[in-house]
């Protein structure tokens, strides 16, 4: 896919996060043990102007995603998972009011503590109860899917019933094999975390960019070095969905 082929609002979002090293190229460790030529840090989204800008981009991709699937319910609450997706999901909110308030004005945010609260109002979750409740999830970025799968077990452990994930960026890696962390990879063809979860619980997902939108907006334009090992890793951990 050649750069000309990315959306417009793909195209401003990933230069946006390169101007802002909210994307950068080197190497980094991952959650999943793996060594990546490039890291997404959505924690530098912090001035005024990006988290607008990000929240634009999260705003109409959900927009886009509800209306391509009408039979998902509509959202109760936007939950954003501690701790990157918390200032995520509150800054998209406010953004889909703007854009649409009578849709979205009666709609909640939520969000997890990682360490459960034991005084005052006690508890791990902050903003909107989730029992009962549809819950969209955002967050900034999927790799082996663990952080989505633990915000699964949290929502159904409150009572609440997922209906969609959307992400900034979906790495589209193929799960880690049994031994990963060992170091022993196995080499087997393996689904993308969002491809595994949509599977698993028929929970639709979506992305406002993948690592194949960010290779084809660098492609011709960039530091070859970096385009050389972006294009290695992605033909290593390339997933079969
Ligand atoms: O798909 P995965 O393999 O789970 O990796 C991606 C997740 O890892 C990071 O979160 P982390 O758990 O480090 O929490 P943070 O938001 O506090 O940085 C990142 O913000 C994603 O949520
Ligand atoms: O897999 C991860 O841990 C990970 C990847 C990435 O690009 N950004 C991030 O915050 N975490």
């Amino acid at each position: 896919m050649a750069s000309s082929e990315i959306s417009a609002y793909k195209k401003a979002f990933l230069e946006s996060c390169i101007s802002a090293k909210v994307l950068s190229f080197g190497t980094f460790s991952l959650k999943s043990g793996r060594q990546s030529p490039y890291f997404f840090n959505a924690g530098l989204f912090h001035t005024s102007a990006l988290l607008s800008a990000v929240s634009i981009a999260y705003a109409h991709t959900i927009i886009e995603f509800l209306a391509a699937n009408p039979s998902i319910p509509k959202p109760d609450v936007i939950f954003g998972p501690a701790y990157k997706g918390i200032p995520l999901a509150c800054a998209t909110l406010l953004e889909l009011h703007r854009l649409d308030p009578a849709t979205w004005s009666s709609v909640s945010y939520s969000y997890n503590r990682k360490e459960a609260k034991d005084h005052g109002e006690g508890g791990n979750i902050v903003g909107a109860a989730l029992n009962g409740k549809n819950v969209l999830v955002i967050d900034d970025v999927v790799t082996a899917g663990t952080a989505m799968r633990e915000s699964i077990d949290l929502v159904k452990s409150q009572g609440g019933q997922i209906i969609g994930f959307t992400v900034a960026l979906d790495r589209l890696e193929k799960m880690p094999g049994p031994r990963e962390k060992e170091g022993i990879d196995d080499g087997e063809p393996r689904m993308s975390a969002m491809g595994q979860i949509r599977k698993e619980y028929g929970v639709p997902t979506t992305s406002i960019v993948t690592l194949d939108d960010l290779i084809a907006l660098l492609k011709g334009k960039d530091d070859e070095e970096d385009m050389k090992r972006l294009e290695e890793y992605r033909a290593k951990y390339q997933a079969s969905d």
